[in-house]
């Protein structure tokens, strides 16, 4: 039976980090994380581009989050800050869609993001840009606008765990495997999408995508 064979089979992640911008941080009334905060969204909500952005039933406020993501290409886990850069194949760029209402309530009620952060169609996601095109990811512009209006237009080099922290941190607890995304998390400007709306976001001048939202 195909499901037997493949039920134990390694799958690809999708981890996320959470509040690691202390603007973002703020901006939502958060206190600024002493370790990073994670959670994952499954790779069923991998979106690609030319497919719109799908409001989950019942929300009445999805956010968009434009953040970078760091591509895993060998597995590895307490991998050391230092060797950091020989486990990342490239990056993506990546809008960690939120249920913003969904997520008020679980924050309320103390119960997990889940549902908030991993519906279909929540990570949309650029194709893939090999390293070499970001010399230095740690200080890159990116940038969001809705329907033609500037909403988020950070840089990396505010985030308040690097890269390499990040990627040290997560393997002392998940074994990271090639293809696993790192959505490193998002700088302020978060805001409520419509339907109808055209998202367009992108990293520097790297890579651009567009979206648009539907019911
Ligand atoms: O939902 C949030 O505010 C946490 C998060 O994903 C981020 O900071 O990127
Ligand atoms: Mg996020």
């Amino acid at each position: 039976m195909a499901v037997a064979a493949k039920f134990r089979e390694i799958g690809r992640k999708i981890v996320c980090v959470g509040r690691n911008y202390g603007a973002h941080a703020a901006e939502l009334g958060n206190p600024i994380p002493e370790k990073p905060i994670l959670f994952l969204k499954p790779t069923s909500s991998y979106l690609s581009e030319g497919k719109s952005i799908k409001i989950p039933k019942g929300c009445s406020s999805l956010h968009h989050e434009v953040e970078l993501g760091v591509v895993i290409e060998r597995t590895g886990s307490n991998i050391p800050e230092t060797a950091v850069p020989d486990y990342i194949g490239g990056y993506v760029l990546a809008l960690d869609m939120t249920a913003r209402d969904f997520q008020d309530e679980a924050k309320k009620k103390g119960q997990p993001w889940t549902l908030a952060k991993g519906f279909d169609t929540s990570c949309p996601v650029s194709s893939f840009i090999p390293k070499d095109k970001v010399p230095n990811p740690q200080n890159i512009q990116l940038w969001l606008k809705v329907n033609g209006a500037t909403k988020q237009d950070g840089n990396t080099k505010d985030m308040i765990f690097s890269i390499p922290t990040l990627v040290a941190y997560i393997s002392q607890f998940f074994t990271l495997e090639p293809g696993d995304v790192i959505l490193t998390g998002t700088p302020s400007g978060v805001g409520p999408t419509n339907p109808g709306d055209t998202i367009q976001c992108g990293l520097s001048d790297v890579v651009t995508m567009q979206f648009t939202v539907s019911k």
